[in-house]
């Protein structure tokens, strides 16, 4: 498959997608300060040559404008000639589709993903259980434990995807980055952004429920790996 055999109308549907799905998200404050990214893949899957529609880097996604996404390969180039640059963590999202097959890679910072990172870093997962909306990444055992990874944060982007192997558990549809934000993802736009807002939701839960607490339970406490 090659960049140009993907129908037009096909390009022009992820891109109205993924424009939809930028204002949702800067509608909840999602992307202050410019940050974030989201992405969502074109065509057919092969884990050495895929496509993605990914947002443009350095800009305000609180904005609709003509210049908000590009394409861009399995390894992160443009595949149009074009002036804008892909997203700076472009090598990220390229990492999670090659390992997991999904299609759509959604990106944001908030205050609650950020300091549950920081209070979790140390552990390397988030622990979580009894909270319904674990339902939301399809784990509907009684009381299911999970555990959402957390990786370190390094400025040299590389750095990070090249983690990302180590982390990823196929049941558990996102990864946390150490003080920086969260990366969720799914087999389509809906699933991938209904993963992100459960993520969201636990972390503003567990924010909450740690601060009246005024202790951070441990991963083994609760029986997760
Ligand atoms: C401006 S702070 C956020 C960036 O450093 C980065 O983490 C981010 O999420 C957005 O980068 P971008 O290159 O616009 O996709
Ligand atoms: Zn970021």
């Amino acid at each position: 498959m090659t960049f140009a055999s993907i129908s037009l109308e096909h390009k022009q549907q992820v891109l109205d997608e993924l424009r939809l799905i930028k204002q949702q998200f800067a509608a909840k404050n999602w992307f202050p300060g410019t940050s974030g990214n989201l992405s969502m893949r074109v065509g057919d899957f092969d884990p050495e040559k895929f496509y993605f529609a990914i947002t443009a880097s350095g800009k305000d996604k609180s904005l609709s404008t003509p210049e908000d996404f590009l394409f861009v390969d399995n390894s992160g180039q443009a595949v149009e000639t074009t002036s804008l640059k892909p997203s700076a963590e472009t090598l990220i999202h390229c990492e999670i589709y090659r390992l997991t097959g999904c299609a759509a890679v959604f990106h944001v910072h908030t205050v609650f993903n950020n300091v549950i990172s920081e209070w979790f870093g140390d552990q390397g997962a988030v622990p979580a259980q009894g909270i319904e909306l674990i339902k939301a990444f399809n784990i509907w055992e009684e009381n299911a434990p999970v555990s959402i990874p957390v990786l370190p944060n390094f400025a040299h982007i590389p750095s990070i995807a090249e983690r990302v192997p180590d982390v990823l558990d196929p049941s558990i549809p996102g990864i946390l980055l150490r003080g920086h934000g969260i990366y969720a993802w799914g087999k389509n736009a809906f699933e991938a952004k209904k993963h992100l807002e459960a993520f969201e939701f636990i972390f503003e839960y567990l924010y909450h429920s740690i601060l009246l607490k005024n202790s951070v339970p441990q991963v083994n406490a609760i029986g997760h790996r």
